[in-house]
């Protein structure tokens, strides 16, 4: 989920509800996609790979694939580069990415300490380090 500090216009926006009308997503991270195949938890639900790490759909993680769907989200959320933004749930950070190379300053909670490593990994001592901040907690 997204949200921007815009004061006249607050917005959300949730890429779980954009990424319903794709197919199912499991690519783009920072490194090259693995595929693997798919496994079934004991819950049911059914997890899927990406560069090693397993996802768990119970935990909506859906990652974005489709990078013109990125930019889509980005452009209908209307955010300029003044804005803060509160990214709930970044993932492995694709969508991170993208708000950072658009100059955004992102504050990301991330609940699994899996992806935090992930996203620490994938930014630290990138140029657009120094505008994220990363937590890892539940919102
Ligand atoms: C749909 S995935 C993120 C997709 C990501 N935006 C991308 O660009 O690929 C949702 C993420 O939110 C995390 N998450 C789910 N509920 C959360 C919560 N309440 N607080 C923080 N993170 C949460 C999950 O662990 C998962 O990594």
């Amino acid at each position: 989920m997204l949200l921007h500090s815009n004061p006249g216009r607050p917005h959300s926006l949730s890429p779980l509800q954009a990424d319903r009308s794709q197919p199912e997503t499991e690519s783009m991270a920072g490194g090259k996609m693995r595929k693997q195949k798919p496994s079934r938890g004991a819950a049911g639900s059914s997890n899927h790979y990406q560069g090693g790490i397993q996802f768990h759909k119970s935990k909506g993680q859906h990652i974005l694939k489709n990078p013109l769907l990125v930019d889509s989200i980005i452009q209908k959320a209307g955010i300029n580069s003044i804005d803060v933004i509160l990214e709930i749930g970044p993932g492995t950070g694709n969508l991170t990415k993208k708000l950072l190379e658009a100059r955004e300053s992102v504050i990301a909670v991330e609940l699994d300490p899996r992806m935090v490593l992930e996203l620490q990994r994938r930014f630290q001592g990138t140029p657009h380090s120094n505008r994220l901040k990363l937590n890892e907690g539940l919102l």
